[in-house]
């Protein structure tokens, strides 16, 4: 399939605080290589949440690997604020990687099951030091961020539902002060009425302060209802990226329409 260059009229005018120029991912070696990513350019500015949009397998969970140096690329940079992450030396790669937090897919796999909620916060906010008797007030403060009551703090995982675990995880991510967030399908193993109290909690993050944050779905409601810009991604190369309101009402690619067209309700 021939796949069609982005249009002009791509968003984030402002300076990016992410950037890829050009990035390519492969897999395998000799006949068994896979390129994934080809040639992925994006810019991410701050406040911004841009939504990244795609058919299963299209790399959008690769494309985020990438980003926090999960899976090396094969070509191109992932620039933070100027910062090349990809080409960073190991020394200084710790310190970079901590800018850009990945909240990941599965609430049930991403908690430590020996750490208490506040225990794991206190560890993002200080790696080395982190005991929750220490942070306890931080701790608390990013629990309430997340509408979680600051009891949670002294519970471990499997006391909570999964909605509540991914509210704790995106807690952690901030505990960071990352200057990036990733969510990556974030709401995707949730029931619908458990989705909305996850995305109520971002909704409310973004009102609260500036959030950068790229938003990984498959899902276009949920996307259309957290973005500010939209990528779409399709056979790893970005084929649209628009504002928001632009790329739902008036798709120009293809690929894109097909997509929109598949959920009416998006449209409505
Ligand atoms: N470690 C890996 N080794 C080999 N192939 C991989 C690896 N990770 C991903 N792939 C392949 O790369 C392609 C893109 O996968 P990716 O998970 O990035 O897609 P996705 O858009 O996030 O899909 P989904 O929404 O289903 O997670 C798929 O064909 C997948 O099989």
């Amino acid at each position: 399939m021939t796949v069609p260059s982005p249009p002009e009229d791509t968003p984030a005018a402002a300076a990016p605080v992410l950037e890829l120029d050009a990035l390519d991912v492969a897999f395998g070696f000799g006949p068994r290589r896979r390129q994934v990513l080809h040639g992925v350019s994006l810019s991410l500015a701050e406040g911004r949440t841009l939504g990244l949009v795609g058919e299963s397998g299209s790399g959008k969970s690769t494309l985020a690997k990438a980003v926090v140096g999960l899976v090396r690329p094969s070509g191109g940079r992932v620039l933070l604020d100027g910062d090349d992450l990809a080409g960073a030396r190991r020394d200084r790669l710790a310190t970079l990687r901590r800018r850009v937090q990945l909240i990941p897919q599965d609430p049930y796999a991403s908690l430590n099951p020996r750490m208490t909620a506040g225990e794991a916060i206190a560890e993002a906010i200080d790696p080395r030091r982190g005991k929750l008797y220490a942070h306890r007030d931080e701790v608390e403060t990013l629990l309430g961020k997340v509408a979680m009551d600051p009891d949670a703090a002294d519970r471990y995982p499997n006391a909570f539902s999964g909605g509540q675990r991914q509210r704790i995880a995106i807690a952690r991510a901030l505990a960071v002060r990352p200057e990036v967030i990733i969510a990556d399908e974030v709401t995707s193993a949730l029931d619908c009425s458990v989705q909305a109290e996850v995305l109520g909690v971002l909704r409310d993050l973004r009102a609260a302060g500036p959030l950068t944050m790229l938003f990984i779905s498959h899902d276009l409601a949920v996307v259309r209802h957290v973005s500010d810009e939209v990528a779409v991604m399709s056979e790893g190369r970005i084929v649209e990226h628009r504002e928001r309101d632009a790329l739902f009402t008036a798709p120009q690619n293809a690929y894109t329409k097909t997509l929109l067209a598949s959920v009416p309700r998006v449209r409505a």
